[in-house]
């Protein structure tokens, strides 16, 4: 068993004559609940798509990305069985990753997919054991209600609830969500965060999550890794993110990063400590 989940050297990203990435390095133990902040721009979607193999860094650069002791990337090369390893990550993004047309249930057996045969994916013939993961993955986020309903007819939260449930149905040791709560109300916004620090504490999965909210990083995630301009500029625990070093950090653009009242969520009540690093809310 490796201790160290995600590993990231050199990562450099060029779009254009815009550098996205600028030699990020980045360790990330498992059962780690790691928030990824930042601006708008700062690379937080950029970071998360190379750790999936979804991008790759720049070709000849030093860039390399292993993720569960397996090799995603080098230089700017996808590793030949990058599959196998995808299989073990799930994604969560903020524009909810479902196929609308098909049942709540259906979406959230694709989770399933890597175990089992074309032919049963293809003809939509799940075993009774898999419906029934599927069924209990509902159950725990609490939609299972909705389970034969067509995904585009469920809410933004409730969308972003059966995502995790297909992350729970694929046995995800990484779960890697990218703004998943950008679109959600604060209360829905609240019950993904929950679901998923319930998911990395009762079963260690380890989960990177990018946010623009700080006030969430706080409620959450007991480590905060801050891009700006592609570059890693804080890592450490969230805790030790001041209202004073964020300004150092981000300048002008430290308002973006706080959008709620942290006293209305309920896992800074249990983080007083935190509280008090927090600013007044608007
Ligand atoms: N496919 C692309 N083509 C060109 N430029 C891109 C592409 N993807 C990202 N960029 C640029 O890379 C930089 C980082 O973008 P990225 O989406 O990673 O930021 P982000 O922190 O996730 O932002 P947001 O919070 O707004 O989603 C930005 O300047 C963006 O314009």
């Amino acid at each position: 068993m490796h201790d160290t989940v995600i590993e990231v050297r050199g990562l450099r990203k060029t779009f254009g004559d815009c550098c996205a990435l600028k030699d990020v390095d980045l360790t990330v133990r498992r059962g780690e609940m790691v928030a990824l902040l930042g601006a708008s721009g700062s690379g937080k979607s950029t970071l998360l798509r190379h750790l999936c193999g979804l991008h790759r860094g720049d070709e000849g650069s030093e860039s390399r990305v292993a993720v569960l002791g397996r090799l995603v990337q080098q230089a700017g090369r996808l590793e030949r069985d990058v599959r196998r390893t995808r299989a073990a990550i799930a994604t969560i993004f903020q524009q909810f990753n479902l196929v609308d047309r098909l049942p709540v249930m259906h979406n959230v057996l694709a989770g399933a997919f890597n175990r089992l045969p074309l032919w049963r994916t293809a003809l939509r013939r799940f075993p009774a054991h898999e419906l029934e993961a599927a069924w209990l993955a509902l159950q725990r986020v609490g939609i299972e209600r909705c389970a034969w309903q067509r995904a585009s007819t469920l809410s933004g939260g409730q969308q972003q609830r059966a995502a995790i449930s297909r992350a729970i149905v694929q046995r995800a040791q990484v779960i890697l969500a990218d703004e998943p709560i950008a679109s959600l109300d604060p209360e829905s916004s609240r019950k993904v965060m929950e679901l998923l620090a319930r998911l990395n504490q009762e079963q260690g999965t380890t989960v990177v999550v990018s946010l623009h909210q700080v006030d969430f990083a706080f409620a959450y995630c007991p480590r905060t890794v801050a891009l700006r301009h592609g570059q890693v500029v804080y890592d450490g625990p969230t805790a030790q993110l001041s209202r004073q070093r964020l300004m150092e950090l981000y300048g002008t653009q430290t308002e973006e990063l706080f959008s709620h009242r942290v006293g209305a969520l309920p896992g800074a009540a249990s983080q007083p400590a935190l509280a008090g690093a927090l600013p007044a809310a608007a």
